[in-house]
């Protein structure tokens, strides 16, 4: 006799990230929602991450460092490849943003608000900006180091992601 489960709700955590910052947060979220062991979590880098993997999922994470006052190129790039193919099919899937900035972010959060209101998608908690401190060339090339404390936002984050689509809230 087959016995099919009922499948497991998905999450998806889109990221990219240059000198770690924003792959720490990813990761960071990605741990959170894991505690749920009824939601399964995803973490894709953006130049990996397609149309099925979009459509596929319940719930999104978008993790992108700003760069220039904007998400960065391979994650526009994600948006660019997925946009059409995924219009009107993702309507009331909940999302939400986190950026890792050097002392801004909010240029990467309305560019990628604007793109996922195309979508229909809800955003079901305020984004997370993760400002590193960062302004001098040296400082900005340099490789990230996110604190435990810094990063625990985003686990909280990806605990609240996990349990909503666990018990199907959202
Ligand atoms: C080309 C470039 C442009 C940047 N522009 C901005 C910016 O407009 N605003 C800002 O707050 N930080 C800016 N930064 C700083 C980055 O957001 C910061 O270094 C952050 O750690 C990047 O995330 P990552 O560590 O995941 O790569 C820039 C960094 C680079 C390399």
């Amino acid at each position: 006799m087959n016995v099919s489960l009922p499948s497991r709700a998905e999450l998806l955590i889109i990221y990219h990230s240059m000198t770690g910052g924003t792959h720490q947060m990813a990761q960071a979220c990605a741990q959170g929602a894991r505690a749920d062991p009824s939601v399964s979590v995803v973490l894709k880098h953006a130049s990996q991450t397609d149309t099925d993997d979009i459509l596929r999922a319940d719930g999104y994470v978008f993790a992108t460092p700003e760069y220039l006052g904007s998400m960065s190129g391979l994650m526009k790039d994600c948006f660019d490849r997925t946009y059409y193919p995924c219009l009107e099919r993702l309507q009331g899937k909940p999302y939400a943003v986190m950026v890792c900035a050097g002392s801004d972010g909010q240029g990467a959060v309305k560019q990628i608000e604007r793109i996922v209101t195309g979508w229909r998608l809800k955003a079901v908690a305020p984004p997370i900006i993760i400002n590193v401190r960062a302004q001098t060339p040296e400082r900005i090339l340099a490789t990230k180091q996110l604190t435990e404390s810094e990063l625990d936002p985003c686990v909280e984050l990806g605990a609240m992601l996990g349990a909503g689509l666990g018990m199907g809230m959202f």
